[in-house]
């Protein structure tokens, strides 16, 4: 990573580059992800667990420790993630006497989490995903269920962005989502960020997380994804992109190194990807990777446990592959 060329230097006319990074990551891939990136995303520091453990404890200092991070290095910085159905304490969605709480109740604790999280933020961290993955995978089901939708309704999503709003009109407002690609969910994440504009939600953007892998989705699927997301006229981010070196049903176990076909597989891909990108970079603002290189991905434990992966440009010593190199070259 030392002295190869510059990611998001070539980049820069198309669209931002960033990782999702950690307290650790920060420190191991120091070098990598200041040479190569100009943008960053909290792994699991800005979610609302690791922020608001108890109803009267609000826990600062890692999501801090990033910012500053970024800040010293130059990085913009997207904010993930406000409202989900994971990473998310109990506690939220009782009472003292362990009753669920009433839809009014839970939106004012919904509200003093996003005012608290994005004041505090404000100037540092200029887009957020204001919430995370409410379309459900389930044919015929429109929204997961969870324990928002069943105390709050459906109107918890449009107040999480206006309460978002409220707290910093400057910052950027996504809906994010994964599977985002498949036809039949991309129609639901349609429907829905069409009915926020339609009610005037303020909503500016829709994350595409893009955990993929060497096979699926087609270039068609994700091209026809791209193509109905920028008709609502909203930005488009990818927000975690990873290509997996395994298809998701495959769970064997026996690699301890990628295999050669499987490298220059990927390598085929990312150039593939980032070139249909390129097409679109009137749309696409910012691509990022949920992690930097292939020394770390959450994809070591999902959705197989302890099961290493190599989804990124770079190795496990923060080397290009060739995957960097095909990225690169069509920049
Ligand atoms: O690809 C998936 C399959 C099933 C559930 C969730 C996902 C993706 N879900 C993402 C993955 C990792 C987390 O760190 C992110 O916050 C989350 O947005």
């Amino acid at each position: 990573s030392n002295n190869y060329p510059k990611l998001y230097h070539d980049y820069k006319e198309h669209f931002l580059i960033g990782a999702a990074v950690n307290p650790k990551t920060i420190i191991s891939q120091h070098e990598l992800i200041t040479r190569h990136f100009n943008s960053v995303t909290a792994e699991n520091e800005m979610k609302f667990l690791s922020f608001h453990p108890s109803e009267n404890q609000y826990t600062f200092d890692q999501a801090d420790q990033l910012i500053s991070f970024a800040k010293q290095n130059g990085l913009n910085v997207r904010g993930h993630t406000l409202v989900w159905h994971n990473q998310t304490p109990e506690w939220l969605f009782h009472s003292q006497d362990g009753s669920l709480v009433d839809r009014e109740t839970l939106l004012a604790r919904m509200k003093d989490h996003i005012d608290t999280i994005i004041t505090r933020y404000k100037g540092d961290i200029y887009a957020w995903d204001v919430v995370n993955e409410v379309i459900s995978d389930k044919v015929g089901e429109f929204l997961r269920p969870s324990k928002w939708l069943d105390i709050a309704g459906e109107e918890f999503i449009e107040k999480a962005f206006l309460y978002a709003h409220e707290a910093d009109p400057e910052a950027l407002l996504f809906y994010n989502d994964y599977n985002e690609s498949v036809p039949e969910k991309r129609e639901k994440i349609y429907k829905l960020v069409k009915s926020l504009k339609s009610k005037d939600v303020p909503i500016h953007g829709i994350g595409l997380q893009a955990h993929w892998n060497l096979e699926t989705p087609s270039l068609d699927h994700i091209r026809k994804a791209i193509e109905r997301y920028a008709s609502l006229n909203v930005q488009l981010h990818i927000t975690e992109l990873d290509v997996s070196v395994f298809n998701y049903e495959d769970k064997r176990t026996d690699l301890k190194y990628p295999t050669e076909e499987m490298m220059i597989r990927q390598a085929e891909r990312y150039e593939q990807i980032f070139y249909l990108f390129k097409d679109y970079s009137e749309y696409i603002t910012s691509v990022t990777f949920w992690g930097a290189a292939d020394d770390y991905t959450w994809l070591d434990n999902f959705p197989v446990r302890n099961r290493k992966n190599w989804p990124f440009l770079f190795d496990i010593d923060h080397n290009p592959k060739q995957s960097y190199w095909r990225v690169l070259d069509i920049a």
